[in-house]
């Protein structure tokens, strides 16, 4: 065995041929050629210096593999060392007229061969394309497992759609989670304000410690001191004992002031005081208490104008303002409702072990309907309709016992199942081509497979493309199918 002293910046090549001669002649070329190249002239011998050369973190960049080797010196025993190189590639050597031992080399995993007589140019261009071709492989399988990372992360944040406002909030929420900015989410009800205020906290370095979300407007005026700051025992009549407020419980956490907007302004005072001070007093106490919150606060109301109207403090807007984020209503990004539904709809059979899927007309009346709750009432109503259905497949007939306005003179109003998508949409020219080419694809898939029920064959013969086809799509858009 030569071993040479390895640079950890070259390609190191690990050469196994038990004709000494010939090791050092093809060394020879390849360190020509700018390779580290280690010889070794048997089998059993190679395999221990591969997983030592490993271990040290200088493993081999190739492998060039005679077949014949010692003890035996039968091509067939060689075979068996092919495929115990892990991800490194074997190149074979091959007696000249061994076509078909090559080929079964090839068949059990070798990455090319070369015949001897060896070419000395056609070696070098071998171990170039060989090892070339194996770095873009491991890139790919880099790349593939940080898109899965990503995904994941996406898929934990649970904010679905398909839509720019949502991928734009996707976007921004990973990238602002692991920081402590302020966050502040302004945007109509029902929207996803608190499952993003959620995903922050998931997302951050505080995700071990507590999420405390305060319903500001919820909570009366008289008690929300009390509730966010604690009390003493004997600080006013019905405080019998000690108690721990929501700010003291979010230490080292997320605070999350839902609905600030609603907060009575001689509260805000004192807010803005701890959020400055990073302490206050529980009332009834003189004991001052520090607290390390990151704080995340939500409003449906246009913040900037109740400060003009005096209703907010502007001092305690800039400090709570930090990064904002702005959800929309669904009105505004119809293309998420196919999504959202599918989503919900997996929910709920997950949850209850049923095996709901949407007629065609339902799916329409959703994709058409006004949703002045947004998500919230799409939810609830897809939910309501699954409760009270007694079949497979929930069906008009669900709806309109929960939707009175369904029903015209006693009869359902629907339009025609193939008319489900509302085509030009009103705001064709409002968003980029591709974009609202991706989204109705989207929710052409979505569609087909909620009222399938699952079932990619049918989903594909309906929407007139391969199942192939439709498989490539799912994979394309990430749908998890
Ligand atoms: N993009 C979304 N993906 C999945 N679920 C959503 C999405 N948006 C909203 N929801 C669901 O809709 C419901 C309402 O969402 P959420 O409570 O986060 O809204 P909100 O904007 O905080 O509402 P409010 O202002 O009334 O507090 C929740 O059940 C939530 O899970």
């Amino acid at each position: 065995m030569n071993q040479e002293h390895v640079f950890p910046d070259k390609t190191k090549v690990l050469l196994v041929d038990d004709e000494s001669a010939f090791c050092e002649l093809c060394a020879l070329w390849l360190k020509q050629a700018g390779y580290d190249v280690i010889t070794c002239g048997d089998g059993q011998q190679a395999q221990l210096l591969f997983h030592k050369t490993k271990e040290a973190g200088a493993g081999f960049d190739i492998i060039i593999h005679d077949l014949a080797l010692p003890p035996t010196f039968k091509p067939e025993d060689g075979l068996a060392f092919i495929n115990r190189y892990e991800n490194v590639p074997v190149v074979v050597l091959t007696g000249h007229d061994e076509r078909s031992l090559a080929l079964k080399a090839m068949e059990l995993g070798a990455e090319d061969f070369i015949a001897k007589p060896v070419d000395p140019d056609l070696l070098k261009v071998i171990v170039q394309r060989t090892v070339e071709k194996n770095q873009l492989r491991q890139q790919v399988q880099t790349l593939e497992s940080e898109l899965k990372t990503g995904q994941a992360k996406e898929d934990d944040l649970g904010l679905v759609g398909v839509s720019q406002n949502v991928q734009s909030i996707r976007e921004l929420v990973t990238r602002i989670a692991p920081t402590q900015v302020p966050v502040f989410i302004q945007g109509p009800s029902g929207t996803g304000k608190e499952i993003i205020a959620n995903a922050i906290h998931k997302m951050g370095n505080r995700a071990d410690n507590p999420f405390i979300s305060v319903h500001c407007g919820a909570i009366p005026a008289e008690l929300l001191e009390s509730e966010l700051f604690g009390y003493k025992k004997g600080a006013f009549t019905g405080a019998d004992s000690d108690r721990k407020g929501l700010l003291a419980m979010a230490h080292t956490g997320t605070l999350f002031l839902d609905e600030i907007g609603e907060m009575p302004l001689a509260m805000q005072v004192k807010l803005l005081r701890v959020l400055q001070e990073g302490s206050f007093y529980p009332v009834g106490s003189r004991d001052l208490m520090t607290i390390d919150v990151r704080l995340v606060s939500a409003t449906n109301r246009d913040l900037p104008l109740a400060v003009q109207q005096g209703e907010f403090r502007d001092d305690l807007y800039y400090r709570i303002k930090g990064l904002t984020v702005g959800t929309q209503s669904l009105e505004m990004r119809r293309e998420d409702i196919v999504p959202l539904l599918r989503h919900f709809l997996k929910r709920y059979n997950e949850k209850n072990q049923t095996k709901l899927s949407l007629s065609p007309e339902v799916l329409q009346w959703f994709n058409q309907a006004d949703w002045p709750g947004n998500v919230r009432e799409l939810k609830n109503t897809l939910e309501s309709a699954a409760a009270i259905c007694l079949t497979d497949q929930v069906t008009m007939q669900e709806l309109a016992l929960i939707r009175n306005d369904l029903l015209v003179e006693g009869k359902l109003q629907v339009a025609s199942a193939e008319e489900w998508v509302e085509y030009p949409p009103k705001d064709i020219l409002a968003k980029p081509m591709e974009q609202q080419v991706s989204a109705l694809e989207i929710n052409l898939i979505c569609a087909a497979m909620a009222v399938n029920d699952n079932n990619k064959t049918r989903s594909a013969q309906q929407l007139g493309i391969t199942r192939q086809g439709l498989i490539n799509k799912i994979h394309r858009y990430e749908l998890d199918f």
